[in-house]
């Protein structure tokens, strides 16, 4: 690509000497004299040809290069996020923002560094090539064009890292324009929208956004445009004086008109190469600084990583808490001195009010986070070893989960189940049947390999029908520790009692973990904690957590109390102890 680029970038210098060559030729024919004028039409041709021919070899190499550092710089991204095990990065705002800018650049900005450091390099050379075609004028001609530029590509390369900074500071402006539009006209959204009559709401908000948006952008390019001008005054001012001067030399006989012709050639040849120069060295720039940010994010030093050298897994996969605090990024603590101790094989109900850090506890066992203080030990007690000393692919391995959620996959059935692993008929048939997929699959015009979710234009599933899906997911992966984060909040009664039927099934001799608001749910647990704004506040049996009554009695009594129909606020020692 390299060697084609470097010939293009001395066409132009070829087409300043034969303009002068041929110019001479004619004046010397016409005066008497004689020219091969047969070989200065075949050097046209010839010239004309390389350029032909080198533009198409050009174009087919720098598609292959582009296809190569497409899928290169995508999967560079892809690898460093599976070297990002926690979720404190991908949560974080201003991480957005970067991942952002990397995703949509990761499309286009290795086909514009490749184009544009050939077009630099072509350029380059074209400068040098009919800055050299000016040497026959004199030494200090090329010096003093070349002089005469040098401020507008200053100039130029500023304006273009201005104009980066200001488009990343503002990353976050533009990603809520393209969220206000998103919810406009996305489907998920659409029910919404409509009964509640946003589009005028949402069309304000987006027009005043964008005007602000605007402002600020237009501001930037005027002031690319305009702070130019001083520089291209000057470069065209170095211009005019040359031409003037090589005139005044023809004039006097001391050039022939051949050289001025060189001369009007390559002066406009030098300014339309060093134009590109700067150009490409602008682009080149902004391009560069994306490279930097990509880069910088490939050096991201993950806040949770497995140590280089793990600790094996203990046999027993017993879980322990020990006094462990946490709170999310410099937000107040949401798990206060929690300690706990889950033995392998133990069914464990968690339960407790909204935003009591039920999931927040799950998360920590999955090393999602790291404690701020305290300890999450896996093993039977005396081989404890600490979740940040062992392998975390090891560890997660052993682990399935039904978050409360759970992502939608828009792939087929049978991919969101098998999850890339290879497919055991008789397991997956087991699975369905013990998740509920079953009685859906029938009504699926491809069975498993239904195409699920709007966005490819498959089949959609109501809530549930999606719940059944992930809880199939997670029955899949023969793991020993078990989480169900709300696993059953968008089934009806029958499916629910069928899931817990399942659940109950295989919760037998694997440590479940199981996050519930449905009271009654909790009766297949051999323990239930009870946690209140952050901390752990009770730990017992059901029948030893009814007869505290303490919280959890409580929150039994309001609910046996939404059942039975009585009233919330009286006690109910009937209701309660009914079950
Ligand atoms: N990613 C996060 N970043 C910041 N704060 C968070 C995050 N996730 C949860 N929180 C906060 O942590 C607290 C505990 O949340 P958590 O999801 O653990 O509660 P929960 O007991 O599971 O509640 P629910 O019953 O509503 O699911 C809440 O106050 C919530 O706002």
């Amino acid at each position: 690509m390299a060697l084609m680029v470097v010939l293009q970038g001395l066409l132009p210098a070829a087409t300043v000497f034969l303009s002068k060559w041929t110019v001479d030729g004619i004046t010397a024919v016409a005066g008497g004299g004689e020219a091969n004028l047969t070989l200065l039409a075949v050097a046209w041709a010839g010239t004309a040809l390389v350029g032909q021919l080198t533009a198409v070899g050009r174009a087919v190499l720098q598609g292959y290069a582009t296809d190569h550092f497409t899928v290169q710089t995508v999967t560079q991204l892809m690898r460093k996020m599976q070297a990002l095990p926690g979720l404190d990065v991908v949560e974080d705002p201003r991480f957005h923002d970067d991942v952002e800018t990397l995703q949509t650049g990761a499309r286009f900005r290795p086909l514009n560094l490749t184009a544009t450091l050939l077009g630099l390099l072509q350029a380059v050379v074209g400068v040098v090539g009919v800055a050299g075609a000016l040497l026959t004028v004199g030494w200090w001609v090329p010096l003093i064009v070349v002089i005469g530029m040098i401020p507008l590509a200053r100039t130029q390369i500023r304006l273009r890292e201005m104009g980066w900074s200001l488009a990343i500071q503002r990353t976050q402006e533009a990603r809520e324009l393209a969220y206000d539009q998103r919810v406009a006209l996305r489907h998920e959204y659409a029910k919404e929208v409509r009964l509640y009559d946003l589009m005028p709401y949402l069309t304000g908000r987006y027009v005043d956004g964008a005007l602000a948006y605007q402002r600020v952008m237009r501001g930037m390019r005027n002031k690319q445009v305009l702070g130019l001008l001083p520089a291209q005054v000057l470069a065209l001012a170095v211009t005019a004086g040359l031409f003037a001067y090589a005139v005044a030399q023809a004039g006097a006989g001391r050039l022939t008109a051949g050289t001025v012709v060189l001369v009007i050639g390559a002066l406009s040849g030098v300014r339309d190469s060093l134009g590109s120069v700067t150009e490409y060295l602008g682009m080149g720039t902004e391009h560069l600084r994306w490279f930097q940010k990509y880069y910088a994010f490939l050096d991201a030093k993950p806040s949770v990583a497995s140590p280089p050298q793990p600790r094996p897994l203990p046999t027993r996969l017993d879980l322990r808490l020990e006094d462990v605090s946490f709170g999310y990024r410099d937000l107040p603590p949401v798990l206060e001195h929690v300690s706990l101790h889950v033995p392998e094989g133990q069914v464990v109900a968690i339960v407790g009010e909204n935003g009591a850090g039920k999931t927040t506890l799950v998360k920590l066992l999955l090393r999602f986070y790291d404690p701020t203080s305290g300890r999450v030990l896996l093993g039977a007690p005396g081989e404890e070893v600490d979740l940040r000393d062992v392998d975390l692919t090891a560890w997660r391995s052993q682990v399935a989960a039904v978050f409360q959620d759970f992502a939608r996959f828009e792939w087929t059935v049978r991919d969101n189940v098998l999850l890339g692993r290879p497919e055991d008929g008789e397991k997956l048939s087991q699975t369905a049947d013990a998740s509920g997929l079953s009685g859906i699959l029938p009504r699926l015009p491809d069975g498993l390999n239904t195409r699920i979710g709007q966005a490819f234009g498959g089949v959609d599933l109501s809530g549930g029908q999606w719940q059944k899906l992930a809880t199939a997911r997670a029955l899949y992966r023969d793991a020993r520790v078990l989480i169900l984060d709300e696993p059953t909040a968008a089934l009806d009664p029958r499916s629910e009692s069928e899931v817990f039927a399942a659940f109950a099934a295989l919760a037998r001799g694997r440590t479940t973990l199981l996050i519930t608001h449905r009271l009654g749910s909790v009766l297949m647990a051999d323990r239930i904690l009870v946690m209140k704004a952050g901390r752990l506040i009770e730990d017992g049996t059901h029948a030893e957590l009814l007869a505290q009554g303490g919280e959890y009695a409580e929150l039994w009594r309001l609910q046996a109390g939404q059942y039975t129909g009585e009233e919330a606020g009286r006690p109910q020692p009937d209701a309660v102890g009914a079950d």
